[in-house]
């Protein structure tokens, strides 16, 4: 197996707070690996550096074999690291149609408000909002959706810049148990086609269901890493979420 994404012993502080304390993470290319801990371990921390939305105190973060620690959130987007936030970052204004086409531009070198560039990156968009199953949106502005249809449409405006790995932060949190199966399913079949993953999640039975691999943070560390079997027999993991 090959690495594809690497961070090491990562530090990152808020004033007194060790947000991240020397963690570590291995990702391997065409996985699906997950990362859990309890609330306040430091996951969206550490999705934040990797993704550049926050510099790092100390540590490495290494994409595909080259260093890319504290590079712009543009430019981790466009080595090919899509991710999406907690709450979804849709433009509500925007028809879902237009967001796909933000997206597009994000990834390339279009100027914003520039046309669609070819017939043909309008039909992929349109196969995009057809694979996530919300192709009967596509005009409506996307603050009409419901919560799990804008988690549906993030996951689509990701796909459109065709990352090799995709960061989920909380793809099953708040949406119904329809939409989760379908979430899963979608990942699954990303993931038979090269996609990696790297998914930070509440729901076990989520994670333990769809993880390879599985990473635990605690208090800004990593105390545990492994198959899910082994990590939910692990002792300091049980303790770290008992004693949370
Ligand atoms: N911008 C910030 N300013 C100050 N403290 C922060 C900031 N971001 C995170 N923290 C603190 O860093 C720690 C780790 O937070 P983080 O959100 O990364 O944890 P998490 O594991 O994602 O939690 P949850 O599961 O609840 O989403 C927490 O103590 C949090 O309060």
């Amino acid at each position: 197996m090959t690495t594809l994404l690497e961070a090491k012993n990562i530090s990152k502080a808020y004033g007194g707070i060790h947000a991240l304390d020397g963690c570590s993470i291995t990702v391997e290319e065409g996985t699906i690996a997950g990362l859990i801990g309890p609330n306040g371990s430091g996951k969206t921390t550490l999705f934040n550096v990797i993704t550049g939305y926050e510099q790092v105190d100390g540590g490495e973060v290494r994409f595909a074999g080259s260093p890319i620690t504290n590079q712009s959130p543009d430019k981790v987007f466009q080595l090919g690291i899509g991710r999406t936030f907690q709450l979804s970052r849709v433009f509500p204004r925007l028809t879902v149609m237009e967001n796909m086409h933000v997206a597009k531009q994000r990834k390339g070198a279009a100027g914003l408000f520039s046309r669609w560039s070819s017939s043909h990156e309008q039909r992929q968009a349109l196969d995009l909002l057809d694979f996530v199953g919300i192709t009967h949106l596509k005009d409506l502005p996307a603050g009409n959706l419901s919560y799990g249809q804008k988690k549906l449409l993030e996951f689509a405006f990701i796909l459109i810049a065709e990352p090799r790995v995709i960061l989920l932060d909380e793809p099953a949190g708040g949406v119904n148990p329809t939409v989760i199966n379908y979430m899963a399913d979608r990942i699954k079949v990303l993931n038979k086609q090269g996609i990696t993953f790297l998914i930070v999640e509440h729901d076990m039975e989520f994670v333990m269901g769809i993880c390879q691999n599985i990473t635990v943070l605690h208090r800004g560390m990593t105390i545990a890493a492994g198959v899910p079997e082994e990590v939910r027999k692990d002792a300091t993991v049980l303790e770290a979420y008992l004693g949370d």
